[in-house]
């Protein structure tokens, strides 16, 4: 049974499924103080939030079986993603779900900040019928400066265009294809932020865009620009944006997101200019469907550990891409098993070879896979999140490469380990009707299963010494299922590899040891 701990409002019908799943529990807290939140997570296998709950290292830390975070919604800046990498747990947001709904969110507030509608509202309530004070300014013909032209910078883009207003936008990863099917006009920063008569961001709030938009940037505006955030509080200077207002540069801005919230004694609230929301963007009954049902799809796929999409801490692997790679999987994985099982000594490099068919794709996801096998053998909780970092951390060089040689076979992948005292490398393919075998394993070709537990013997050539390993298993009633053997030439250094039933006992392993012929004797578990 998986405990899913929920800690933000989250939709009821988005998360029906996940409710009614057998093998979930799923507990609701919200509005737990940050020791409760301690508390709950320890033994919560996922977590599932929204903007409110803060999931910093120390919480990260608490958590003894916790495999995903999920965030209902696509700003993960309240996760501590460094620290869930470094434990090997999966983040994954819903990034499509709200996308529309902040858009016209982000529009709503656009209008209402050329018309003055919410102050004007606000007066007629205190008794006033004052047409004068608000005269607003149409869009029509504005220049509208979307800085981070994503998913909602796009949508954005678009409804202002049916506006008639003239789209620029800056944003590092867009194409010029993608401006000019949007029609938008791309834009270096400081173009998009001089140009601007309505200036939006729809960045995520990362080291970089921390205060992007900073006192420097207010001096290159135009005089009377409007400005607005409804993607993260911290991307604009809050202090510099109050300054701009009571100097007058900037006439007016519309605000969803702050710094800190709920906003306490925030002096942007008290200007007349500024119109503002409590981070609304996503609250609509089909945003938070969308994507409670989006992240609840994610968690059931990861704690099931079936494939899922959108991990924020891994690169995504288009599904195509992955489709083709599955078959490799247990392969890679067997392959760094194997390696590490027989090699002794501090790991130092690991080197990934490709050749064959595998080696025409984008291979990383594989060499993640090789890392978590050869790494699990020396630490625990390794996956394919936290592998690389780990590998990193250790000083483990990681080498990926591929090659025209694949021995004969149609694909061929080869995992060779160094460590401060030898060189160990295994090999293997995928074999039509057989799936993943091991071919070699150091310069001796072979033909293993990727499954169960072997033993791997090297030994002197010698007649009698298989016959009395095989003897001293049978005298402790240890079945032997395949037997694999190899020599570089007659009398000269061999290798034994025996499938067996179970594992051995210590007395046994030493017995065998003890033989003359024996040089070492590994057992591997795959
Ligand atoms: N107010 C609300 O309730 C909501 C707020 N958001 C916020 O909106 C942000 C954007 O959401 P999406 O459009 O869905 O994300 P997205 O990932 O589709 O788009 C973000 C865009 O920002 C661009 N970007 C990154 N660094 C940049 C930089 N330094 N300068 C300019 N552009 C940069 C990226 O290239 C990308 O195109 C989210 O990160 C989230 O913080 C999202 C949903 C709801
Ligand atoms: O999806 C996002 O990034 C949002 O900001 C929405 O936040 P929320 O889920 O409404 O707390």
């Amino acid at each position: 049974m998986y405990k899913v701990l929920i800690t933000d409002p989250l939709s009821d019908l988005g998360i029906e499924k996940i409710s009614q799943a057998e093998d979930i529990e799923v507990v609701r807290k919200t509005g737990l103080t940050h020791d409760e939140l301690l508390l709950a997570i320890e033994d919560a296998d996922a977590l599932m939030v929204r903007s409110q709950t803060k999931v910093t290292a120390d919480v990260i830390e608490k958590a003894k079986r916790l495999k995903v975070i999920a965030r209902a919604g696509v700003g993960v800046d309240n996760i501590d993603i460094a620290a869930a990498t470094q434990k090997g747990i999966i983040v994954v947001n819903a990034p499509d779900g709200n996308t529309i709904s902040t858009a016209e969110h982000t529009f709503a507030m656009l209008i209402s900040l050329a018309r003055n509608i919410p102050q004007a509202y606000h007066s007629l309530l205190q008794g006033e019928w004052n047409r004068k004070a608000f005269v607003g300014t149409e869009l029509n013909q504005k220049t509208l400066s979307i800085i981070g032209l994503g998913r909602i910078g796009s949508e954005l883009a678009k409804r202002a265009k049916a506006f008639r207003m003239n789209v620029i936008a800056y944003d590092p990863y867009l194409s010029d294809d993608r401006a000019e099917k949007l029609g938008v006009k791309k834009a270096d920063l400081e173009e998009a932020i001089a140009q601007g008569d309505f200036i939006t961001v729809h960045t995520p709030l990362t080291k970089e865009t921390k205060h992007l938009i900073d006192r420097n940037m207010f001096a290159k505006m135009k005089d009377g620009v409007r400005i607005l955030n409804c993607a993260r509080g911290g991307i604009i200077d809050e202090q510099a944006l109050y300054d701009a207002i009571q100097e007058g540069k900037v006439s007016g801005a519309a605000l969803d997101v702050f710094e800190s919230e709920p906003p306490r004694d925030q002096p942007l609230l008290t200007l007349p200019q500024v119109i503002a929301t409590p981070h609304l963007g996503a609250s609509t009954v089909e945003a938070q469907e969308n994507v409670a049902i989006d992240v609840s799809e994610e968690v059931l796929h990861i704690l099931r550990g079936e494939p899922f999409k959108n991990a924020v801490n891994l690169p995504s692997v288009p599904a195509e891409l992955q489709q083709k790679l599955q078959p490799y999987q247990e392969l890679a994985e067997k392959l760094g098993k194997f390696v590490s099982q027989i090699s002794k000594g501090a790991l130092s490099q690991i080197t990934i070879t490709y050749a064959g068919e595998v080696a025409e794709f984008d291979v990383s996801p594989l060499s993640r896979t090789v890392l978590k096998g050869v790494l699990s053998h020396y630490l625990n909780n390794v996956n394919d999140v936290n592998a690389p970092h780990l590998a990193k951390k250790r000083g483990v060089q990681v080498v990926e490469q591929k090659t025209m040689s694949s021995q004969g076979f149609t694909q061929y992948i080869k995992v060779e380990v160094k460590t401060s005292t030898e060189i160990r490398s295994v090999a293997g393919t995928l074999l039509n009707g057989f799936g993943a075998r091991i071919t070699k394993i150091n310069d001796y070709p072979v033909d293993v299963n990727t499954h169960g537990h072997l033993l791997f013997i090297e030994h002197q050539d010698l007649p009698g010494a298989i016959g009395r390993v095989g003897t001293l298993l049978g005298s402790q009633n240890i079945n032997i299922a395949t037997m694999q053997v190899g020599r570089q030439m007659i009398g000269g250094q061999a290798i034994m590899i025996l499938q067996i039933d179970k594992p051995l006992p210590d007395k046994l392993i030493e017995s065998i040891k003890e033989i003359n012929e024996i040089q070492s004797l590994y057992e591997v578990d795959l």
